[in-house]
C-alpha cells in the first residue's frame, strides 16, 4: 500500500438510495480509500458516523462487514486489479473495485447484482468517467475468475493476505506454525467476556446466558467465550457491570500479576482500562492508572465508573517519573505497552497494511524506554508484568532477554512453566505476550 494524499473528504454522502448495495459499496470504498491514504479505519468510521448519524443499523452493519472484509483481503484484491488494470484508477474508484471484488469473492451467488451496483456507484463519482472501466474490470474479473484465482493463490501476499515483510518475519520467527498465525489474522475475531466477581458468580452468569439462549463456554482462565458475537445490548448483565467484553487472552494479565489485597499497583499504560478493571475486580488494591493520551485516560475513568470501581487515574507519560510519581514504590506493575498490535490484527485489519517493517524497531525502542523507567518505581521484591498484543519477537522475547541482561536485579519468573509466555492468535483468543519480572531485594 502506498501512502497518497486523501482525494476526498470520506464522509460526503453519495447520491444513492441509502438502502442500496451501491450506497454501501461506495461508502465502504471511501473508508478503504482513507486507509490507503494512511488513515486508520477506526478514525474514518468515527467521522462517518458523526457525519451520518441517522444511518440505519442494517446499513451500518453492511458497511462494517464490507470494510473489515475488504481490508482483511486487501492483498488479494490489489493482486487481481494489478492484472486487470494498466495503472491504478483514481480514488474512490480503485477502492470501489476492491470492495466489489471482495464481495464477488464472498458472495458469488449475487455476482451480477454486485457488478451492477458497483457500476451504479461508479456513475455517481468523478463525473461518472470511470463507470465503463469499472464495468469492464468487474466483468473481466468474473470471466477470468478461475485463472485469476489460480495466479492469486501462487502469490504470497495474495494467498496469505498480509504484507510481504510481515509474512517473511512470521515465517522466520515461527518456522513450524507461521501459516496458522497468518490464517488466524484473517479470521473473524471471537467474542469473550469477563465475569465481575464483585457483582455476579460464574453460576449466576451462566444461568442468565442460558436463559437468554446465548451459548457460551468457560475457558481455562475463567473467560466466557460466546459461540457467536452479539451486540452488547443483548448481553445479560452488561449494563449492570456483571460482565465486560474482553478478549480471553487479555484476561491472563490480572491472573499472571500475582495480586493480593493491600498491594500498591501501577497500571502504566492503562487505556481503555480493560485490564485496570480486571485488576480491581480481582483484589482490593490501591491502583494508579496512567495513560499518555487524555481522551483515552478519560475512557479508563468511564469504564471504571460503569463497574463501580475506583483508581487514581492520571494522564501522564509513564516514562516521565518527575511528572507523576510521588516516590513511593509499587508492589506490582502492569506494563501493557504500546506495540505493533500484530496479535490482534483480525480486529483491526487496516493495521496489516498501515504498518511498515521499520515500525517494529520503533515500537521496540519505545518499549525499552518504558521498561527502564518503570523498573525504577518497582519495590524490591515487587513484580512487573510486561505485556504486548504482538507476535513479533523484537517486541517480546528479544525485548525481555535484553532487559534481563542489562539488569542483574531482574529475575524472570515462569508463567505456565515457561520463562515467558507467547499466546498465539487462535479460535479462543488473540495473540498476547506475557513476561513476569521480579526485582530481587
Ligand atoms: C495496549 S494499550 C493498553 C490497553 C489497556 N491496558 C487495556 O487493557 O485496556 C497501550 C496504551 O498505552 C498508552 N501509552 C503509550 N505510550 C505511553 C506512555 N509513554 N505512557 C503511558 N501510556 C502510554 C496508549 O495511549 C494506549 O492507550
Amino acid at each position: 500500500m502506498h501512502t497518497r494524499p486523501r482525494s476526498h473528504p470520506g464522509t460526503a454522502a453519495p447520491v444513492l438510495p441509502e438502502d442500496s448495495l451501491a450506497y454501501a459499496l461506495l461508502t465502504t470504498a471511501q473508508l478503504v480509500a482513507d486507509v490507503v491514504a494512511g488513515g486508520t479505519l477506526t478514525e474514518s468510521l468515527a467521522k462517518l458516523w458523526i457525519a451520518r448519524p441517522a444511518t440505519p443499523p442494517g446499513v451500518r452493519g453492511a458497511i462494517l462487514d464490507l470494510a473489515y472484509g475488504t481490508l482483511r483481503d486487501f492483498g488479494r484484491q490489489d493482486f487481481i486489479l494489478d492484472k486487470l488494470l494498466q495503472k491504478p484508477l483514481q480514488e474512490p474508484v480503485q477502492s470501489l473495485l476492491r470492495v466489489a471484488l471482495h464481495r464477488l469473492d464472498t458472495r458469488p451467488d449475487t455476482a451480477h447484482t454486485t457488478v451492477d451496483q458497483a457500476v451504479s456507484a461508479a456513475a455517481t463519482v468523478l463525473g461518472g468517467n470511470f463507470k465503463g472501466v469499472a464495468n469492464g474490470v468487474l466483468r473481466n474479473a468474473l470471466r477470468q475468475a478461475v485463472d485469476l484465482n489460480k495466479a492469486a493463490d501462487a502469490d504470497m501476499v495474495s494467498e496469505f493476505r498480509h504484507p510481504a515483510w510481515w509474512i517473511r518475519r512470521i515465517r522466520t520467527q515461527y518456522p513450524d506454525n507461521w501459516r496458522s498465525i497468518l490464517a488466524a489474522g484473517n479470521t473473524h475475531p471471537p467474542m469473550a467476556l469477563r465475569i465481575n466477581p464483585l457483582r455476579a458468580t460464574r453460576d449466576e452468569t451462566l444461568e442468565s446466558f442460558a436463559e437468554a439462549e446465548l451459548p457460551v463456554c468457560v475457558l481455562p482462565n475463567g473467560a466466557l467465550l460466546l459461540e457467536r458475537p452479539v451486540p452488547v445490548a443483548r448481553i445479560p448483565g452488561f449494563v449492570e457491570g456483571c460482565v465486560s467484553v474482553q478478549d480471553a487472552g487479555a484476561q491472563y494479565a490480572a491472573l499472571h500479576l500475582d495480586l493480593a489485597d493491600g498491594q500498591r499497583v501501577l497500571d502504566a499504560c492503562a487505556a481503555p482500562g480493560g485490564k485496570t478493571a480486571h485488576i480491581l475486580e480481582s483484589a482490593d488494591v490501591m491502583l494508579t492508572a496512567l495513560d499518555t493520551d487524555p481522551a483515552r485516560a478519560r475512557r479508563v475513568s468511564e469504564n471504571l465508573d460503569r463497574l463501580g470501581l475506583k483508581a487514581n487515574v492520571k494522564t501522564a507519560d509513564c516514562r516521565d517519573l518527575n511528572r507523576w510519581w510521588n516516590g513511593r514504590p509499587f508492589d506490582r506493575i502492569l506494563a501493557d505497552v504500546p506495540c505493533s498490535a500484530s496479535g490482534v490484527v483480525r480486529r483491526n485489519p487496516d493495521i496489516k497494511w498501515l504498518r511498515r517493517s521499520d515500525d517494529i524497531a520503533r515500537f521496540a525502542a519505545q518499549q525499552k524506554e518504558i521498561l527502564e523507567a518503570l523498573w525504577q518505581v518497582l519495590a524490591p521484591g515487587g513484580k512487573m508484568l510486561y505485556v504486548t498484543c504482538s507476535v513479533f519477537a523484537e517486541e517480546n522475547r528479544e525485548q525481555i532477554a535484553g532487559f534481563a541482561a542489562r539488569h542483574p536485579d531482574c529475575r524472570r519468573l515462569s508463567i505456565a512453566d515457561q520463562p515467558d509466555c507467547q499466546y498465539l492468535p487462535c479460535a479462543e483468543h488473540d495473540g498476547f505476550f506475557y513476561s513476569l519480572l521480579e526485582k530481587t531485594p
